[in-house]
């Protein structure tokens, strides 16, 4: 929609206040102009106050940002005021110049309850845990946070040209379940959108001194105008003046602090890589549009990395009694279409996909253990990162540089086992989207330009490619967008921050960030569950002692049942042997002896005396019959000894296994007697007394020399727990082979030859 025209605006410099002030001829519709300014700035009270019967308003006014009220509590909200004041005068001229037909617009906000704080804590580490902090373990939904409850109803996500869009029902709805639905939106239920911030920042010395204007506006805190300046002599463009209004998940003025834009756009994320999650953070905008110092900032103003790190580990010192946090940390830079190492500079890294994601091959990964150590880390990878001055900045970075931090938490559970979750942060911080004259025309810079714009025109085309739902999006295109893969399409939370100069010197690059800003926004990282890992561990050696010392107890049980057992046939054969001349009486009293062997006929069916427990019946039969029966009961006896005599013999030899297994694991090495003895076939299934080990059916197998000293085998080694018959060359110190020595006679080890 084309709006509305001046002939001519002519701007001064008062030199007093350095404040623009107009000379419109058009005076009347400038009084409209600001009659309507405040006409519309009423109803957007007035529908606060409707919305929020009851609002502290020094507390509410200004709670877009929260953070920055309870940052500071009253300081903050009274240098917020000043800044809104400020901020609304320059309004009111960017309106007055912008001949805007604002009246149109209808513009309800409830504001937001407030977000955790962040605290200063100290003057070095001043990064304060919020929301869960301590060993508040709750999972957080990553969000926009600010947005619960707000009713954002004129803003239409994409915005006609030329003015704000009426407030249309359908657009409120649009709206409000957007709204909505980023408040909702969990991690791991359904991914989330990627959140998209836009940071103004102050003019700088050589804009000012160019004359430039500020072509940007922040409206409420979220929505940022842009207009564009008509040339006061173009007379054949003075009607296509125009402007555009973005709408982004916060936006910040170029009065916001490094902390402000830290708590809302990134704070969070440090929270959910905490739970296990990935989070990344990208700065993007035109070279000199402030990227590298929202990123890393300076030393009296860090940037979103170090106050990330610092919140980080400041997080981790809280939870630290929880469980163990392990920090990693890389550092990479991409220039010139080639991946290098930031903290050990060497050859060209090489991308790998794998089970993880794109990986760069031979990365190094150092352990930080203190915030302290982390700003060295980055100092030294900064310095080795390439900057060169430019035309458009003194500093500018040539290369897209990635720090990546991955926290890994441990735990071991109530079941032992450990259970750990890794979450990775990446933080990055692109070159700056270029043209060739903003840069320079020499051969190198406009070969890094040339590198820079393709993988930027690479990630726009991921961008599109996601945003229209293609199957195939082009990460391929650069080194640049594998890198970004998981972030933007993989399982990730991730901020986008659009850097922006305000002047109208920088319009094109300013409308060409803005509007790739807005096309982010539409794009939704994968659905995912935190990475949790539970790994079982093996028992520790005081449990496996106990264990041992068990089995010792229930082997030296069996042999002695083993015996009794054997006592009983030979008492049995004897007065068999005996009984050539029995009374009755003395062999139903030698028969009543073994009553086992009844005990388990009633309790068993298919007991192994099926018919022979002596019934009444027995004594009415005369001697001869009796003797004959007594025979049989004997012979049967006997069986039934020679089976018991197996059993317990394979009971036996398969707890010498396990101790000599367990005795083995221990360096210790065990031989029992019973593994000396030979392996007999028994088909079913056995159990111990106690019926804690369950003997498989046992395979007919020959044993030899090798299966009785296991750990000798020059072919069975043990790998975790297994032993395997493959890995003789790979595991040289599992089983030194002595039979590889030269002239090695095979001897028989002192246990065996016992
Ligand atoms: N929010 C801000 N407050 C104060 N100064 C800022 C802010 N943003 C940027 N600057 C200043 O603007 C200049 C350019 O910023 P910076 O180097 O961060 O730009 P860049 O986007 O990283 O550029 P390039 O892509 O060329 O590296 C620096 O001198 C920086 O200190």
């Amino acid at each position: 929609m084309p709006v509305s025209t001046r002939s001519q605006v002519t701007v001064i410099q008062d030199q007093e206040n350095s404040r623009h002030q107009l000379r419109n001829p058009h005076h009347g519709l400038k009084e409209k102009m600001k009659a309507l300014t405040q006409l519309y700035e009423q109803q957007k009270q007035s529908s606060n106050s409707l919305r929020n019967p009851s609002p502290k308003p020094d507390q509410n006014r200004f709670s877009t940002h929260p953070s920055v009220d309870l940052l500071s509590g009253a300081g903050s909200c009274k240098q917020e005021s000043e800044s809104k004041k400020k901020s609304s005068v320059v309004d009111n001229q960017v309106m007055r110049e912008n001949s805007m037909p604002i009246s149109t617009v209808t513009k309800t906000f409830i504001l937001p309850p407030q977000r955790p704080a962040v605290v200063a804590e100290d003057a070095k580490e001043n990064i304060v845990g919020f929301g869960g902090g301590g060993n508040g373990e709750k999972i957080v939904g990553f969000t926009c946070p600010p947005r619960k409850g707000v009713l954002c109803t004129n803003v239409a996500r994409k915005l006609s040209m030329g003015g704000a869009a009426a407030c249309e029902g359908e657009g409120i709805a649009k709206n409000v379940a957007e709204e909505s639905e980023g408040v909702t939106l969990k991690l791991g239920n359904a991914g989330s959108r990627i959140l998209v911030f836009v940071r103004v920042r102050p003019s700088s010395k050589k804009e000012k001194e160019a004359g430039s204007r500020s072509c940007v506006r922040i409206v409420n805190q979220k929505e940022v105008y842009l207009t564009e300046f008509a040339n006061e002599n173009d007379y054949l463009r003075l009607k296509r003046l125009r402007g555009r209004h973005f709408t982004f998940d916060a936006s910040f003025p170029d009065s916001s602090s490094q902390l402000e834009v830290y708590s809302t756009s990134t704070s969070e994320l440090v929270e959910a890589v905490l739970q296990g999650r990935n989070g990344s953070v990208f700065c993007y905008g035109a070279t000199g549009a402030g990227k590298t110092f929202t990123m890393l900032g300076t030393v009296e103003n860090p940037g979103v990395m170090v106050l990330a790190i610092k919140d980080l580990f400041n997080k981790v010192r809280k939870r630290s009694f929880d469980g163990n946090h392990a920090v990693h940390l890389s550092y990479l830079e991409v220039y010139n279409e080639t991946v290098r190492d930031l903290l050990s500079p060497g050859r060209p890294l090489i991308l790998r996909e794998d089970k993880q994601g794109i990986v760069a091959a031979g990365l190094t990964q150092y352990r930080a253990y203190s915030t302290d150590e982390v700003m060295m880390l980055l100092q030294q990878g900064n310095r080795n990162r390439t900057t060169e001055p430019t035309r458009a900045n003194e500093t500018s970075s040539r290369s897209h540089a990635i720090l990546q931090v991955m926290v890994e938490y441990r735990v071991t559970d109530e079941r032992n086992n450990i259970v750990s979750r890794i979450g990775k942060l990446s933080l990055i911080d692109l070159a700056g989207s270029e043209r060739a004259h903003a840069t320079d025309q020499r051969t190198l810079r406009s070969l890094e330009g040339a590198n820079i714009n393709r993988s930027l025109l690479a990630l726009s085309s991921c961008i599109n490619a996601l945003v229209e739902g293609k199957k195939h999006v082009p990460y391929r295109n650069s080194k640049l967008t594998q890198l970004l893969k998981d972030s933007l399409g993989g399982p990730c939370n991730t901020v986008m921050i659009a850097n922006i100069s305000p002047s109208n010197l920088s319009f094109a690059e300013t409308q060409n960030t803005l509007h790739w800003a807005d096309r982010a926004k539409e794009i939704r990282t994968k659905a995912y569950e935190a990475n949790v890992e539970i790994t079982k561990v093996p028992i520790s050696e005081t449990d496996q002692t106990k264990l041992l010392l068990e089995l010792q107890k229930e082997n030296h049980d069996l042999r002695a049942q083993l015996a009794r057992q054997q006592q009983k046939l030979l008492t049995v054969q004897a007065q068999s042997l005996a009984a050539a001349s029995p009374t009755p009486s003395t062999i139903s009293s030698i028969l009543t002896t073994p009553p086992t062997s009844c005990r388990q006929k009633e309790r068993k069916p298919k007991s192994f005396l099926p018919r022979n427990c002596f019934t009444p019946d027995s004594k009415k039969k005369g001697p001869e019959e009796t003797v004959k029966e007594l025979k049989q009961t004997i012979k049967m006896l006997e069986a039934a000894m020679e089976k018991m005599k197996k059993d317990h013999g394979l009971q036996i030899k398969q707890k010498d296994e396990l101790i000599r297994e367990i005795s083995q694991k221990d360096g210790t090495r065990v031989v029992m007697k019973g593994n000396l003895r030979p392996r007999e076939t028994i088909t079913g299934e056995l159990k111990s007394p106690s019926g804690r080990f369950l003997s498989p059916a046992v395979r007919d197998k020959k044993r030899s020399f090798w299966d009785i000293t296991t750990a000798n085998s020059p072919s069975v080694v043990t790998l975790n727990g297994r032993k395997t018959r493959s890995h003789v060359v790979k595991e040289p110190a599992a089983a030194p082979s002595m039979l590889l020595q030269p002239g090695f006679t095979r001897q028989k080890p002192e246990s065996v030859r016992r």
